[in-house]
């Protein structure tokens, strides 16, 4: 497994506590780089597009709730075709990576970058690295013309292949510089982006003219500062049909119990946002919130009373949720991911037992997993047009010189992210925000948690703006860290 990455940030302050956290560009480590006019100039369908151009100091805030006298805080580079580009069409040898698990959209975003490549620049030498990052050194390349990948995007997975493990740095950047690459696609999640970071750290230290673009991907929304990952809005689309199914099944018998796994190893935004488009789950269960089986409050007592009032009822859970309760068995993926217990299984067999009990009406326990269904679909319009602009943005962006940098949707915006911003930590549901609040009241489900642990959660959250009552007059210079429930406590 590769090293620890040195990725120093770019921070550049200014007034009011106006922080940009850039991006680095290749003129950093190159001088005297020669530049040249945007071939978009004279694209018939940019032309007439007024201040088509980024602006180069145009940036985004992170935070974007603000009170009359705070600080400006921490803003990212904005995304976008700049004035001057680094390449020289013909000079352009482009290559595409996707590693990782599989989501829905891998082939719309290899689409268009081979096809921005090609119409906006010019520039027609692409690869296609096979199967993931051991791609680089174990196997040939693959080439992508935009005929080739034309229809790519009505298709799940990637055209590309994944994988986990094989990250070699050295064995990687000694394969980009022996073909010739100058600009690099890394399209997958935080494991990605951190091997990422070692590219682009290896490339600078030789000094070479080669910028690395990672495009985020994690269909479980984990990656940090971005509004969403692409992927995620087809994730709780499909998984709706796996909960209408358990709900089908649920109420057509007597105490009937559908069980949903759905993914999300740290995060439980799949299985919040699922469950509070179906109006049909019950019972939402996510890492991020413990619960516990037995006794007063715990999840057994709830069940008994759902079958009482409903004769049904519906259980989401997310694949990392409850992992504590369950015997760990520390194993790895190649990738050094935990592999986690089908808790999913577990419960079902914790339920039935408890039930087995009961003689007189026995449950009916149906338990389905939908995870590689949902993950091998195709993106849905939402994420293809997403997908498209991620895309666009990195090529833009690598086009203009810059490197070591993730695009990302921020507040709406695209945006150039240094790497170590989006690998410093995980973007997890805040269950003291108001959007599990949301879920919590929807289903009508336990909390699980005593003002002990409600206590410790805010605790961990940082000071909260006061409710009205308890100041008098609100809290001037107070951080209110209520969001849509969509970001991690850091964004
Ligand atoms: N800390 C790391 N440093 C370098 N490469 C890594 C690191 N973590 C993961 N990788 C590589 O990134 C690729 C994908 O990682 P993985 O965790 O499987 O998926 P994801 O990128 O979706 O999180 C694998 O090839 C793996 O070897
Ligand atoms: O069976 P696999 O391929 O290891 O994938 C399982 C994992 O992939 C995911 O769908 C996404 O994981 P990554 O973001 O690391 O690709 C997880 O939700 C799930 O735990
Ligand atoms: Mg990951």
């Amino acid at each position: 497994m590769a090293s620890m990455s040195n990725y120093q940030m770019k921070v550049i302050t200014g007034d009011s506590g106006y922080v940009l956290q850039d991006v680095p560009h290749l003129t950093d480590y190159i001088p005297n780089l020669p530049t040249y006019p945007n071939p978009l100039r004279s694209n018939p369908a940019y032309s007439v597009v007024k201040q088509y151009f980024v602006d180069m100091d145009d940036s985004v805030p992170q935070k974007i709730v603000v009170h009359k006298d705070s600080q400006r805080g921490v803003h990212f580079r904005r995304a976008g075709p700049r004035q001057k580009v680094c390449f020289a069409p013909e000079e352009v040898h482009a290559c595409i990576v996707t590693c990782g698990g599989l989501c829905p959209g891998l082939n719309t975003v290899i689409r268009e970058i081979v096809h921005s490549l090609d119409y906006m620049y010019g520039a027609t030498r692409v690869l296609g690295i096979d199967g993931g990052y051991r791609g680089f050194f174990a196997k040939n390349t693959i080439p992508l013309t935009p005929k080739a990948v034309d229809h790519i995007h009505k298709r799940g997975g990637t055209i590309l292949g994944t994988s986990r493990g094989g990250h070699d740095t050295m064995k990687i950047v000694d394969s980009i510089q022996d073909r010739g690459i100058n600009q690099v696609y890394i399209i997958g999640g935080d494991g990605t982006q951190k091997g990422a970071a070692l590219i682009y750290e290896e490339i600078r230290r030789r000094g070479l003219k080669v910028v690395v673009a990672g495009i985020p991907k994690t269909i479980d929304n984990d990656i940090p500062v971005i509004d969403r990952s692409f992927g995620f809005d087809t994730a709780v689309e499909e998984a709706q049909r796996a909960i209408n199914a358990a709900h089908v099944e649920a109420e057509s018998a007597e105490n009937g119990i559908g069980v949903v796994k759905l993914m999300g190893r740290y995060s439980g935004f799949i299985a919040m946002y699922a469950t509070l488009a179906s109006r049909d789950v019950d019972c939402c269960l996510i890492p991020e919130s413990p619960f516990y089986l037995d006794g007063e409050g715990g999840l057994l007592e709830y069940i008994d009373k759902r079958l009482k009032e409903n004769g049904h009822m519906v259980i989401v859970i997310a694949e990392g949720a409850g992992q504590e309760l369950l015997t760990a068995k520390n194993e790895q993926d190649a990738s050094g991911n935990k592999l986690l217990q089908d808790v999913g299984l577990w419960i079902s067999q914790q339920i039935k037992e408890h039930f087995s009990k009961r003689t007189k009406s026995p449950i009916t326990l149906k338990y389905i997993d939908p995870t590689y269904m949902i993950r091998a679909i195709p993106s849905n319009a939402a994420d293809n047009v997403y997908c498209t602009l991620l895309a666009q943005s990195a090529v833009h962006g690598a086009m203009a010189g810059y490197t070591g940098f993730t695009s990302g949707l921020v507040n709406g915006r695209q945006t150039y992210i240094p790497f170590n911003r989006i690998t410093e930590s995980q973007n997890k549901v805040v269950i003291t925000d108001r959007m599990w609040a949301r879920l919590l009241s929807s289903t009508n489900q336990p909390s699980f948690l005593g003002p002990k642990e409600i206590d410790e959660f805010k605790k961990e959250q940082g000071p909260q703006t006061q409710l009205l009552e308890d100041s008098g007059k609100g809290a001037p210079g107070k951080t209110d860290t209520s969001t849509n429930g969509i970001k991690g406590k850091n964004t």
